[in-house]
């Protein structure tokens, strides 16, 4: 494998103290990202929230960072990323923000420096698109939506 990207990080004045996103373990896909807060914050059942991170990146131009759920969150109190895996481009450079929904049945208490989601760091082509009067044939065809396996 290539070199890893390294991304630059840039902590708000909200997230001067944030922890960086961290591996929790060396073979770990996803880099725990925590939740920046003046104060603790709920979510409803049903309810959703932009969580502040407290940081901005820089992510090298090929790349993409993926925002996913934490599956203990997701299992344990049905919350989640609404969005996911959300999309943070390489050319944003506003505060990276977790939305956050609560489909659980108990309102969930979010506090400062809690681990809210995970950041997977993805390569990404910027393909083109053009068109064409006849695309190829293939088997499949137009078959699609659970057409395949029957009879
Ligand atoms: O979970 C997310 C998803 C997105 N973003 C930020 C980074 C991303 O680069 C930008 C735009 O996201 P996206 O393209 O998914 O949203 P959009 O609705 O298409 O907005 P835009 O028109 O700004 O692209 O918002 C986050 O902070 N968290
Ligand atoms: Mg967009």
């Amino acid at each position: 494998m290539t070199n890893p990207p390294t991304i630059g990080v840039s902590r708000l004045p909200h997230g001067a103290e944030a922890m960086l996103p961290a591996f929790a373990t060396a073979g770990a896909a996803g880099a725990d990202i925590r939740a920046a807060l003046v104060e603790p914050l709920t979510l409803v059942p049903g309810g959703r929230a932009m969580v502040p991170t407290g940081l901005a990146f820089e992510i090298p131009r090929g790349f993409e960072v993926q925002v996913r759920p934490r599956s203990g969150l997701a299992a344990n109190h049905g919350v989640t990323v609404l969005n996911a895996p959300g999309t943070i481009d390489s050319d944003y450079r506003g505060e990276v923000k977790v939305i956050l929904v609560n489909l659980g049945d108990a309102p969930f208490k979010i506090e400062n420096g809690d681990r809210i989601a995970q950041l997977v760091v993805a390569p990404v082509t910027t393909a083109s698109f053009e068109v064409r009067e006849t695309l190829g044939e293939t088997g499949r065809g137009a078959g699609g939506f659970g057409s395949t396996g029957r009879g």
